[in-house]
């Protein structure tokens, strides 16, 4: 055992300072405990008539060995006849047969409360989530995420279904047995007592370890699940670069890890029931013994009666502790897992601490005034000012990562600066409710996310309550609807995340129809860079200049004629903005801007 416990050892610190990184203040298990309760009274009538139930359940349960002594006592004093055996064994049945309905009824209506629970911890997990600022994301493995929703929920689901009602039920039963046994014979419950310090030394040992190796399991399913979700949506990257003997390396690592997690955590659990079951032994014989010997030296007021009573309780009241230990493994373990459901939840939302004011329409006036921001140490924006008038196109050129994106994710409201200020239209951005200032912005992205569903709903997305005209109009004004008729479903067409067979032009195509749905009066587009058919590339532009027409348009530029039309151009270099003005303006400072483009013009004639 100490061999064990010393290898268990070896491998905590590798766990543990993960586990340390994320304590929250949830790490208490008694507020843990009621956060769940809380959820649990959702049910608050079938949760109190199934409490009520255990008491009756459990205190008629204690009635069967009294019944069974008196019966003994009888056989052995002769004063027994054949009627009052079958009137004491009726009454036996009848009680055994009341407890097991009222048990299974208790289990039902546990289930209901516990999967009420649930759907209502998962949900507000989830709207939770939506409510999250982005920043929370680029720090966690989608995996891992999904792994809480599921896994972690389940588990408390599966808890609150046994454990709740084992507890409660073991908490009666442990009194209840108590008390009967002080009145019958009070020598014979010290030494049935005896058992409970030594039991609850060892159970304390377990479930020390038990509660700690379970946390390191979810840890580990989580970091495996979120390694298999990257690397089966990084297929594609890890087939193009041959990574797939390198990440399987890394899954089986992972894997191992998750291995000797739950070897642990079966480990210590297992070792509560042989505990118990040793004690209980030991004890079985001890009360065997000594109340012989008592009735031996006819002492005490025992009878035989008393001692099967005794026996019959001794298995009775070491089962709740039983129980009760085998229990708190299963409640740690959904500790554990709410825990980190809990995590999330208290997670800042990005609501939260924000005077809201609603935006029904804006002017599309966007002024930077010394803004800096950083995504973690190294600011990614430094002292930006600038300002776009109502109905501008402003394009955003620059080497990659000099923070063009970010001045779209700061625009967005998506992130907010750490020094500075953005003001839209005059008022501070963090001023302005953000669901209904988004609901003015239409964000082209290069490459658009695309929901599981039809290509007609992936264009609604822009605006749910468009009719099938409006989304008709939205794609021809976009140049996607001839594309989109000449697929077999059409509208119809069913298209997934990864774009179901759509080309790079095609999506961006769909993108713009989506945003020009929306008509929004700020515009971000962040052009594609990926090379793309002539033919489809001229109407991209076409549709981006319906898509840019009398709205204030953020333009990440890459082409030439999108740069050239732009009323004002602003060169970004290592997050600082470095030059503006429009083209030829900067073509006459001769600075690093028309440098650049005469590099371009180069590379594209040479091509
Ligand atoms: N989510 C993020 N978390 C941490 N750092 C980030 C994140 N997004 C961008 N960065 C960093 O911020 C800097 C600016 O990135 P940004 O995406 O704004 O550049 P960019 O000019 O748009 O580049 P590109 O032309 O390649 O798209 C880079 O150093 C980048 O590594």
């Amino acid at each position: 055992m100490k061999k064990l416990s010393a290898a268990f050892r070896y491998k905590r610190p590798e766990y543990s300072a993960s586990s340390r990184k994320q304590k929250s203040n949830v790490d208490n298990p008694t507020e843990t405990l009621l956060r769940i309760w809380r959820y649990m009274l959702l049910e608050k009538r079938l949760l109190f008539s199934t409490f009520g139930m255990i008491v009756v359940s459990s205190l008629l349960a204690l009635i069967g060995p009294v019944i069974l002594g008196h019966i003994v006592d009888r056989f052995v004093s002769g004063d027994f006849t054949a009627g009052d055996l079958l009137r004491l064994l009726g009454w036996l049945v009848l009680i055994y047969t009341a407890v097991a309905v009222m048990t299974f009824l208790q289990g039902y209506w546990m289930i209901t409360i516990s999967q009420t629970a649930v759907y209502a911890i998962r949900k507000d997990l989830f709207r939770h989530l939506q409510q999250l600022k982005l920043a929370f994301f680029d720090k966690r493995q989608h995996g891992e995420l999904m792994s809480r929703m599921t896994n972690d929920v389940d588990n408390i689901s599966t808890t609150l279904n046994t454990s709740m009602v084992q507890i409660v039920s073991s908490i009666i039963t442990f009194i209840g047995i108590l008390a009967v046994m002080l009145m019958l014979s009070p020598i014979l419950t010290i030494i049935t007592l005896l058992v409970v310090p030594v039991m609850f030394i060892g159970i304390k040992w377990i479930t020390n370890r038990t509660r700690h190796a379970f946390r390191i399991q979810q840890q580990a399913v989580s970091s495996v699940n979120g390694f298999a979700e990257e690397s089966i949506s990084g297929q594609a990257v890890i087939k193009a670069y041959a990574q797939e003997s390198k990440v399987v390396g890394v899954f089986r690592d992972k894997t191992r890890q998750l291995q000797q997690a739950g070897f642990w955590a079966q480990t210590f659990s297992g070792f509560i029931p042989k505990w118990m079951n040793m004690l209980n032994n030991i004890s079985f014989a001890v009360i065997a013994g000594v109340g012989a010997l008592l009735i031996g030296f006819g002492g005490a007021g025992i009878t035989v009666g008393t001692i099967v009573i005794f026996l019959e309780y001794s298995r009775q009241f070491t089962r709740p502790l039983n129980d009760l230990a085998n229990q708190f493994n299963s409640l740690y373990s959904a500790l554990a897992g709410a825990e980190r459901v809990f995590g999330i939840l208290d997670e800042q939302e990005e609501h939260e601490n924000m005077a809201k004011q609603t935006v029904s329409q804006l002017q599309g006036d966007i002024h930077f005034a010394n803004v800096t921001f950083a995504y973690e140490e190294e600011p990614a924006l430094k002292d930006i000012s600038f300002s776009v008038r109502p109905g501008q196109t402003a394009a955003f050129v620059g080497p990659t990562g000099s923070g063009k994106t970010t001045i779209m994710n700061l625009i967005a409201g998506f992130y907010q600066p750490d020094d500075g200020q953005i003001m839209i239209d005059g008022k501070p951005l963090s001023e302005l409710d953000s669901d209904s200032y988004r609901n003015r912005i239409g964000v082209v992205l290069q490459q658009d996310f695309l929901f599981k569903g039809t290509i007609m709903e992936n264009i609604r997305y822009g605006r749910l309550d468009a009719t099938d005209e409006q989304v008709f109009e939205a794609a021809k004004a976009a140049n996607a609807h001839r594309f989109i008729t000449r697929l077999p479903d059409g509208y119809g067409t069913l298209i997934g995340q990864d774009g179901g067979g759509l080309s790079h032009g095609q999506r961006q195509l769909l993108s713009i129809a989506k945003a020009l749905l929306r008509d929004p009066d700020i515009l971000l587009l962040d052009e594609a860079t990926s090379s793309i058919d002539t033919i489809t590339e001229y109407r991209i532009q076409q549709a981006m200049q319906v898509l840019m027409k009398g709205r204030t348009s953020i333009v990440v530029a890459h082409r030439l004629n999108t740069i050239e039309q732009a009323d004002n151009i602003f060169v970004l270099q290592d997050g600082k903005l470095i030059e503006q003005g429009n083209h030829q303006e900067l073509m006459k400072q001769k600075g690093f801007y028309s440098a650049l483009q005469n590099e371009k013009k180069n590379h594209v004639s040479s091509s």
